[in-house]
């Protein structure tokens, strides 16, 4: 309580400190403007709605005139002639160029992060790590970001997107700190959907602010332990939804001075089963608050939560319509094979392709992880990875692939998401996914952070029509690989794995965004496969898969059609992909009047969420939706 009303009492002075620190950094962004950007902004400048900035400052009023173009906050065709300079630049940058993100980080033309008036602390811990360099979605959302703005974010797998909001919010907390001390309830709150993210995330926080008191939680693990560190204090918490509001519950967690909220894989967040528990948190949030959403894909439920719980927010989206959904530097390969000679083409792939190097294989099901887990260690270093696998296990099987212990991974889509592991060579898509976000998602494992990688499709002769509605969804041309012989008999070491390929994909019904046309009887099982792939997260998840595969095969299709419910969230996706279509060059829309930015900083902290009862007959079960 004492240090609460320190902290009011210094707001002023921390607003000009935060105000300087945006000058700082608006003089560093336009020093770096290209010709292109700067004509983006003399366009916005004559725009119809001009609005006189009220910052003198030369480089504050472009952006600031930039911002007050913008109006309202939805994706817009329409706003593509006042996207941000970092976003053309990008633009420009990213078709067929490859070195878009590699360039930046060595030394390119990416903005350096020595030169931005953030905390030296963090200059210190990115230099150690490499990181010297803004990436181009870490360049487009630092000046929003650091006034304060609400945000949607959007970008490619693997171009640094947690530093993106990260670096803003903890160079904020640090200052905030200085001058205030330090407080023991958190001042951001990052949700994420998979255990293994959250923990990412609050590594990538803990890692470039060292003097941060981080946490994550989720569930899985033992409680108290995370109930006696909120109780010592914390910055920063990182978690699953499901542990969060457990700890609400529980009286250990209180949100009630959080500044940042940030939603991670905020689409996944609806697939996964969070939607409810996520809106119990943000209403549960102090109301003066900055909210950043970043999400791959806008289904329609982000849209909505965006209009209820964001506050004229910007977007900044390096994705837009460019036909490229995949990372630059990704090659593409597809290759048929049937039913039965599936798994025994995996060992030649990853001989061929993987080189030596790190492997992951995507498999639809936790029964199919095991298997051909257990088929390859024959003749590779290899682990299974899904939601089966107890918590502990999981966490060592990840660390043990991080550190080159055993090379192949193979995982369920509990791995799709997130992921940073440094240098994974080749994805190999044992099934086709359920979705274009799925491939995408589990494609960008590799390819990270401007490396190259590859990812390998394999395929059914009557899935050709879904690999070529994947290849204009992403933008990417498959290279088909002559297919491999299987030589009779040689899949025994994969007992039980096959004659199931070409009812794993589709069907579901209407949901299947793949479904359609002759095809449709190919693909039996959509609905049903998805969810076992998930297995983990929640006992719905479970229960479903351990019922499900008895008969590996025909029955899954069977199963798919008692799904009911993922026809309605891919009905979201359904939206999400029109509205993609209109959203997407709009990078850099949104109101203007919180342009003056960091006077919400601490202040109302008191102010929140009173009156939301909000969690008397919710589940008590944290682990309930969680991977
Ligand atoms: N400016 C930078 N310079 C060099 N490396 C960076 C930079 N920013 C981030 N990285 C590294 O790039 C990798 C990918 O970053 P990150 O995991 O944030 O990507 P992402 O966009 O969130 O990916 P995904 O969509 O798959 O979640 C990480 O290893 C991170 O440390």
């Amino acid at each position: 309580m004492i240090t609460t009303v320190l902290r009011r009492s210094c707001l002023d002075a921390s607003r000009r400190t935060l105000s300087a620190s945006v000058t700082s950094i608006n003089a560093a962004l336009f020093h770096h403007l290209t010709p292109a950007a700067a004509r983006v902004s003399d366009v916005a400048r004559i725009g119809p709605t001009d609005v006189k900035p009220p910052n003198p400052d030369p480089f504050s009023v472009k952006a600031r005139e930039f911002h007050f173009q913008s109006g309202p906050s939805e994706f817009r065709a329409s706003m593509v002639s006042t996207a941000g300079f970092a976003i053309s630049e990008r633009k420009d940058r990213v078709i067929g160029d490859s070195e878009s993100i590699g360039s930046s980080s060595s030394g390119g033309d990416g903005l350096a992060i020595s030169e931005l008036g953030i905390s030296p602390e963090i200059v210190k811990a990115l230099s150690s790590k490499g990181i010297e360099k803004l990436f181009p979605i870490q360049k487009a959302v630092l000046e929003p970001a650091m006034q304060g703005r609400d945000m949607i974010g959007r970008a490619r797998t693997g171009t640094g997107k947690t530093l993106a909001f990260g670096i803003p919010i903890i160079d904020k907390i640090i200052k905030f700190n200085a001058k205030h001390g330090r407080g023991r309830n958190p001042l951001c709150l990052v949700l994420a959907p998979t255990r293994e993210l959250a923990r990412q995330v609050e590594k990538e926080f803990r890692e470039s602010a060292p003097s941060l008191d981080t946490i994550c939680v989720y569930g899985g693990t033992p409680i108290a332990q995370q109930m006696r560190q909120l109780d010592y204090g914390v910055d920063v918490a990182v978690g699953t939804p499901g542990r969060i509001i457990d700890l609400i519950k529980r009286g250990a967690l209180n949100l009630s001075e959080v500044q940042f909220v940030v939603l991670d894989e905020a689409d996944q967040m609806l697939q996964v089963g969070f939607a409810e528990d996520v809106e119990i948190i943000l209403e549960r949030l102090p109301e003066k608050r900055q909210s950043m959403m970043f999400s791959a894909t806008m289904p329609s439920w982000i849209r909505s939560l965006t209009k209820k719980y964001l506050n004229d927010p910007v977007t900044i989206d390096l994705v837009g319509d460019s036909d490229q959904k995949l990372a630059d530097g990704i090659m593409t390969y597809s290759i048929i094979a049937d039913s039965y000679g599936r798994a025994s083409i995996i060992g030649p792939l990853v001989t061929e392709h993987a080189k030596g190097g790190k492997c992951i294989v995507f498999t639809q099901t936790k029964r199919d992880a095991d298997r051909l887990a257990y088929g390859l260690t024959k003749s590779f270093k290899c682990e299974a990875l899904h939601g089966d696998i107890s918590q502990s296990q999981r966490e060592r099987t990840l660390a043990g692939f991080r550190d080159g212990n055993f090379n192949i991974l193979v995982a369920t889509d509990v791995a799709a998401r997130g992921l940073d592991v440094p240098n994974v060579d080749l994805i190999i898509h044992y099934e086709l996914p359920n979705n274009t976000e799925t491939f995408v998602h589990r494609t960008g494992r590799t390819g990270r952070a401007g490396k190259k990688g590859s990812a390998i499709l394999i395929y059914s002769q009557e899935q050709s029509r879904a690999v070529k509605m994947i290849e204009r969804e992403v933008g990417s041309r498959f290279i088909e690989l002559p297919s491999i012989a299987v030589e009779h008999g040689s899949g025994i070491m994969f007992d039980g794995m096959g004659a199931r390929s070409g009812g794993s994909y589709g069907g579901g019904g209407s949901s299947n965004r793949y479904s359609g046309g002759s095809d449709r009887s190919g693909f039996g099982s959509f609905g049903s496969d998805r969810s076992s792939g998930y297995g983990g997260f929640g006992s719905g998840g479970s229960d479903r898969s351990s019922g499900g595969f008895g008969g590996f095969g025909s029955d899954r299709s069977s199963q798919s059609s008692g799904r009911g419910s993922f026809g309605g969230r891919s009905g979201d996706y359904g939206s999400s992909s029109g509205r993609s279509g209109g959203s997407s060059s709009n990078r850099y829309s949104g109101g203007s009047d919180r342009s003056s930015s960091f006077g919400d900083f601490g202040s109302g902290r008191s102010s929140q969420s009173s009156g939301r009862s909000g969690f008397g007959g919710f589940g008590s079960n944290d682990d309930k939706k969680s991977y």
